[in-house]
């Protein structure tokens, strides 16, 4: 049976895994049925803001100044560089959008997954994995959204990614998306399973 009651284990939960495994499926999925659980990390950018977007609601838009100030005070969970813009997820709004009384969910790459275990900041982590990297790459020529070299890109990157999360203790969870209703039933247990006890 769902869940009726909302997570005890308030911890944000960092989703990561390669390119077209269905982390914006299965978390969707969370999003759909669980209304007014969950809600997205709104990051922080240098870029500008396109047509249609708006600072708080899509990103926070700052300045790069700004940006690095705010890195060298230890403010980014995690952050990165993608095509001269930078990216970061603050702590300040992750502690922000819980206080609200969501559990914040992040979309994270391999890079900022390693930066957030390495500030200790205390978050779930799961990893979604293809069924196999054939099917990985069928999924992404059948979403038809990257041309060619992009496809190749994320398939070599996946096996990066795939390589990393056999490190013993990385992940807190590993979900293999082969069916999609019991790849979403794991992530759902794992998430609304109560807070472990700490270690004496
Ligand atoms: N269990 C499944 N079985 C078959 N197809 C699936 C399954 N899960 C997801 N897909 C399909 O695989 C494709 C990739 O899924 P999705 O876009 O959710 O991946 P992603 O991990 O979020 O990728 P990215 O990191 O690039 O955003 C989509 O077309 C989706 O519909």
């Amino acid at each position: 049976m769902a869940p009726t009651q909302p997570p005890t284990d308030r911890r944000p939960v960092v989703i990561s895994g390669p390119s077209g495994a269905g982390k914006g499926t299965l978390f969707n999925l969370l999003f759909e049925r669980h209304p007014d659980t969950f809600t997205f990390s709104i990051s922080h950018t240098t870029r500008k803001p396109r047509q249609g977007e708006s600072h708080g609601s899509h990103y926070h838009f700052v300045s790069r100044d700004d940006f690095v100030a705010l890195k060298s005070q230890g403010g980014f969970v995690e952050s990165a560089e993608f095509s001269g813009n930078m990216y970061g997820t603050s702590k300040q709004t992750i502690e922000e959008q819980s206080a609200k009384g969501k559990v914040v969910v992040l979309d994270i790459e391999m890079e900022g997954v390693k930066q957030i275990k390495a500030t200790g900041f205390p978050a779930r982590f799961v990893f979604v994995a293809p069924p196999s990297e054939e099917e990985l790459e069928r999924r992404l020529r059948g979403r038809g959204t990257d041309d060619e070299p992009s496809i190749l890109k994320r398939l070599a990157q996946a096996k990066v990614e795939l390589e990393y999360a056999k490190t013993p203790g990385v992940h807190d969870k590993i979900i293999v998306n082969k069916d999609i209703e019991t790849a979403y039933k794991e992530l759902e247990d794992f998430v609304f399973a109560p807070e472990p006890a700490a270690k004496a």
